[in-house]
């Protein structure tokens, strides 16, 4: 193992040493052979509203920047500022307001196949796959965003594995990295795409100075070597980052205090009589200033008015002229994508994630094996062919069912939080919806298949003696069943954004499908607008045709007597056809006829309507953008 990551790191050094002075020839040939080197970044006026009437706010007040090519723009203010808002805006991700201004990038303006294309945000908060390594996240983004040959692609994932200092940790799960790991991480997954312009919202929150300061360092100096502009937001940056920053833009109260090179900052703050004092670190001295906290909120009104007023036309002054000529003129096509190769990675990452997330599948498939042993064994008179257990043999049906199908809740948080982590992927240009839905989509109905087997080999073949010969329509009957929940599953995560009121819906549809099976509850005596439930909801049509599968032709004993209190039901001849007959008297849902080829069209059929639902959901997700106008 050892000697082969040395030959890894031996082919590392020869392919550096090939790419003379660019030390990243692996990944960071596509900004310069796309003709983007010298692209220039440009915002202005930025306002963006929240609320309507008197409740309206202006959270940020006609904001203006550029940033040119190789250079870090350091967005700063006290908490509250605007700084996320800003950044939030410039990506096209605020959806809570209205964002308006003029955002170019080469003077083209800024929309979300450019943003797709060129730009790339990482978030506060970090968004990995728990069950991937480091190295695997590495390897199925260089993959994705098609960075090199595919057998060059190991060596462009160690050079970022070294280049991050991530060598530690390459081989740990995403779940168990530290949150300085997990921002090395992001980072380096963003360099992968050689974006022109990377957004960075708050890249050292929460990690310690010396890591935020080493972070920083990484960022400025990628900036400089591989020509990115940079944009990041960053809260009290030491001296030693701060001096590293190209431009910085102060803000409090979504206006702004300053922008411009970080030299011109020392001279402005002195001209207004804010003078830097001696020793103090510079960012911590005009953060003070604007907040509140230790300013009085005149004094922070009248130095942002300064600003305004010494700055009327800003694009003008600190900022440069208001021509977009200063830079390269117009963009590039961007990243090239194969959607059948796109296709393959998914299926591989997904049928990963599958595998190792016991959440989603694994452990479920193993608590309904164990939880449906437990009914087998309870229910364990049940076996014998006396037409007494005929009502029991039905309830069978109903647990192994219906309590697999609830633990679906726990998919409502897994598919939101798997949901979460693919809006950020599509957001930057990763993965494509459409492969997105159609790799996962494809993996998990051998899974569901899979699970029935979990379900009723064991539980209903083995100990509760069903016969063999239903084998086949009994666990596709359930893979159905289950199929159509967890459809309603990715339904409620896509659309729900708060997996907790996405699980509690889950489980009201859940309460509903049971009480309107017609079970519980005649079909007939049940008030007209409720009588609908039992017919749209799929409860009814799975337990109809699964009792039907396992009763039909079981050769029952022969009953004398007639019913009676203690046997309810009771057939002299043992016909399996009037056994269910007189089950229909006490269950208006079993029926002595076979409907099964219906009732599975039927529950898929709503299993369907749930997909067309979260299909809609996740196109319309994955293309919401809060343009500006
Ligand atoms: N969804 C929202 N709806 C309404 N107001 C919001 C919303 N999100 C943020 N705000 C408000 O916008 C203002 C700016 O918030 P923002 O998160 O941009 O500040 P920040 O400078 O990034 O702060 P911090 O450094 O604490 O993250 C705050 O007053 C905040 O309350």
């Amino acid at each position: 193992m050892s000697s082969k990551r040395s030959e890894t790191a031996a082919l590392v050094k020869k392919q550096r040493s090939n790419a003379g002075s660019n030390a990243s020839k692996g990944y960071s040939r596509r900004t310069a052979s796309s003709g983007m080197e010298q692209s220039v970044f440009r915002f202005k006026d930025v306002n963006f509203v929240v609320g309507s009437g008197k409740k309206q706010r202006n959270l940020l007040s006609d904001i203006t920047g550029k940033v040119r090519y190789g250079h870090v723009l350091a967005v700063m203010g006290p908490s509250g500022a605007g700084k996320t808002t800003l950044i939030s805006a410039l990506t096209l991700d605020a959806f809570y307001g209205k964002p308006s201004g003029k955002v170019t990038l080469n003077g083209v303006k800024l929309t979300d196949s450019v943003f797709k294309q060129h730009c790339y945000v990482m978030k506060q908060h970090d968004k990995h796959w728990p069950y991937l390594t480091c190295r695997e996240t590495l390897q199925y983004a260089a993959e994705l965003y098609n960075v090199s040959a595919k057998k060059d692609i190991p060596l462009v994932v160690e050079e970022i594995i070294q280049k991050m200092g991530l060598s530690v940790c390459s081989e740990t799960r995403c779940a168990r990295l530290s949150g300085g790991q997990q921002r090395r991480l992001s980072i380096g997954v963003a360099l992968l795409k050689q974006p022109t312009l990377l957004f960075l919202d708050e890249p050292t929150s929460g990690l310690d100075a010396a890591a935020a300061e080493n972070i920083m360092q990484e960022i400025v100096r990628v900036a400089k070597e591989e020509r990115l502009i940079i944009m990041c937001s960053i809260h009290q940056p030491s001296t030693k980052v701060y001096n590293g920053f190209d431009e910085v833009m102060i803000l409090s109260k979504g206006r702004e205090a300053f922008s411009g090179p970080i030299k011109t900052a020392p001279t402005y703050f002195d001209s207004i009589g804010y003078p830097i004092p001696e020793q103090m670190n510079p960012a911590e001295h005009f953060l003070d200033l604007v907040n509140s906290d230790f300013s009085s909120p005149e004094e922070v009104d009248r130095i942002l008015n300064e600003w305004e007023e010494t700055n009327p036309n800003r694009a003008g002054s600190v900022h440069g002229t208001d021509n977009d000529d200063d830079g390269q003129k117009g963009i590039a096509a961007g990243l090239h994508r194969n959607p059948c190769t796109d296709m393959m990675i998914m299926f591989r990452r997904h049928a990963r994630l599958i595998v190792r997330d016991p959440v989603l599948y694994v452990g479920r498939c193993i608590i309904i094996l164990v939880t449906n042993v437990v009914f087998g064994f309870v229910y364990w008179s049940a076996r014998v062919q006396e037409q007494a257990q005929a009502p029991n043999k039905h309830f069978i049906n109903i647990w192994f069912a219906g309590v697999a199908t609830n633990m679906g809740v726990v998919a409502v948080y897994a598919l939101n939080d798997e949901f979460k982590s693919i809006l950020r992927e599509s957001k930057n240009g990763m993965v494509s919806p459409m492969s997105y839905v159609i790799a996962k989509s494809v993996m998990v109905l051998p899974v569901i298949y899979l699970t029935s087997l979990f379900a009723l080999i064991i539980p209903g073949f083995v100990i509760q003696q069903f016969p063999w010969s239903s084998i086949v329509p009994g666990t596709l009957l359930w893979s159905a069943l289950f199929f159509c929940f967890e459809n309603l599953a990715e339904c409620l995560a896509v659309w729900i954004d708060d997996p907790i009121i996405g699980m509690l819906q889950f489980m009201n549809f859940w309460f509903m499908c049971f009480l309107f099976s017609g079970n519980f509850l005649n079909s007939e005596i049940m008030y007209w607008p409720f009588e609908l439930f039992y017919h749209i909801l799929p409860f009814s049509y799975y337990l109809r045709s699964a009792t039907y599968t396992y009763l039909h032709d079981i050769e029952w004993d022969k009953c004398v007597g007639g019913p009676s209190a203690g046997q309810p039901i009771c057939v002299p001849s043992g016909d399996p056809t009037e056994v269910l007959n007189s089950m229909t008297f006490i269950y208006s849902v079993v029926d002595a006829e076979d409907h099964y080829l219906r009732d599975i069209i039927v529950i898929l059929g709503i299993a369907g309507v749930f997909k067309i639902v979260y299909l809609i959901g996740v196109f319309y997700k994955t293309r919401r953008v809060a343009a500006i106008k």
